[in-house]
């Protein structure tokens, strides 16, 4: 191998440190280190907003390969903190490319490194568990001591309450694609941009609101159903909307959340949440519907859990079981982690995965539908499932 033209170094909090080429902005980069290991999709994965404060860590061994392109972004800039791949692609070459991810990266500040053994690093963090990690190049890079101080001075993501940061500043409406059907508020936690897009295509009226919205400015939109997003930080903190999803429980208004929003769901009925060893981020994670037996193959992202009993249904802990029965409606069958839940005496549901598939596979998107049902089910004259 050629010696490193413009060389750049990875830390994590642990000490280990490795070499490798700076690749998009020079500096530096602190965050979380995380890693996704999916196969294609690194521009949806580089919008998504869930990944605010965190460096991605690709295990895919070539990136860059297919550009970048107009249609493909989750949000409106790159979220990821940093950016650490293999093989960085020399050139694009793709129909859809309309431009060059280094030349991105470098535009938007993202500070990358290349050259890195990205599945070595993967199985240290995946047995040494998730870390702070940062990346160093250009003429200032502080030297290993600096480095690794740099790095313990940067803020962890346990208790960060990050959404609101993540959030558009303004409500916006997507219209309903065809006849109008419903009217849906969507708390923007984060919000992945396929997310109302598949709403809307499905005849509702999307109402995408900022996430410090309080209950009574919701009310005030009479939505048929509300819905939480994904997004980034740890859901623990997010105390704000966890309350106005009580709200929303008590007035029976049917609810349906993504990732962020099934740990405000899991939150919001009384189960706590917890710091997985290391997070699920792909878009190959084998998800079981216990409903109806069928396995998901599924897009995921996320670093935190909710902690329910999955032998169910069992009654919602929240104020002395309020909120009724509710059961774990979806596990990992990689390692069991709870990944739907349903509540059975209020109209709820969520799931930890990504139904909006945005890169990943379409398995999921029934759940759109089934967030319909629940609407159609409801009698707006009793406020209540039927
Ligand atoms: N994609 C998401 O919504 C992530 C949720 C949360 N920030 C986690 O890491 O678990």
């Amino acid at each position: 191998m050629t010696e490193p033209r413009r060389p750049a170094t990875l830390t994590l909090e642990d000490g280990l440190e490795l070499t490798g080429t700076a690749y998009g902005a020079r500096g530096t980069a602190l965050g979380e280190a995380v890693f996704v290991t999916a196969m294609t999709g690194y521009q949806e994965t580089l919008t998504d907003p869930s990944y605010h404060r965190q460096i991605i860590v690709q295990t895919a061994p070539h990136i860059g390969n297919t550009g970048v392109n107009d249609v493909d972004d989750e949000s409106t800039r790159i979220w990821a903190a940093g950016y650490v791949v293999r093989d960085a692609a020399r050139r694009p070459s793709s129909w859809r490319s309309t431009g060059d991810l280094r030349e991105r990266l470098e535009r938007e500040g993202v500070v990358g490194i290349a050259d890195v053994d990205t599945r070595a690093l993967t199985r240290h963090l995946r047995d040494k568990g998730a870390m702070r990690m940062g990346i160093f190049s250009g003429p200032e890079a502080p030297d290993r001591a600096g480095r690794l101080q740099a790095v313990l001075d940067s803020p962890v993501m346990a208790g960060s309450d990050l959404a609101a940061e993540a959030s558009t500043a303004e409500a916006y409406v997507v219209p309903a694609v065809g006849t109008k059907r419903f009217t849906v508020a969507a708390f923007d936690l984060g919000i992945k941009s396929m997310t109302p897009t598949q709403l809307a295509e499905r005849g509702l009226e999307v109402h995408v609101l900022p996430a410090n919205t309080s209950f009574e400015t919701l009310e005030k939109i009479a939505p048929d159903g509300v819905f939480f997003s994904n997004g980034p930080g740890d859901p623990a903190a997010a105390d704000r909307q966890v309350d106005v999803l009580r709200s929303v429980l008590d007035h029976r208004i049917p609810f349906f959340g993504i990732c962020f929003g099934n740990q405000l769901l899991g939150r919001a009925l009384g189960y706590g949440t917890y710091k997985l060893q290391f997070g699920h981020r792909g878009i190959n994670q084998p998800v079981l519907d216990r409903e109806t037996g069928k396995v998901e193959v599924t897009s995921q992202n996320h670093g935190f859990a909710v902690d329910a009993p999955l032998d169910g249904p069992s009654t919602a802990p929240y104020d002395d079981g309020r909120y009724g029965a509710v059961e774990v409606s979806h596990i990992c069958l990689n390692d069991n982690v709870v990944e739907g839940l349903r509540a059975l005496d209020v109209p709820a549901f969520s799931v930890q995965y990504h139904p909006e598939s945005a890169a990943g596979p379409h398995d999921s998107r029934y759940l759109f539908d089934r967030f319909i049902d629940l609407m159609d089910r409801i009698d707006p004259t009793s406020q209540g499932a039927k």
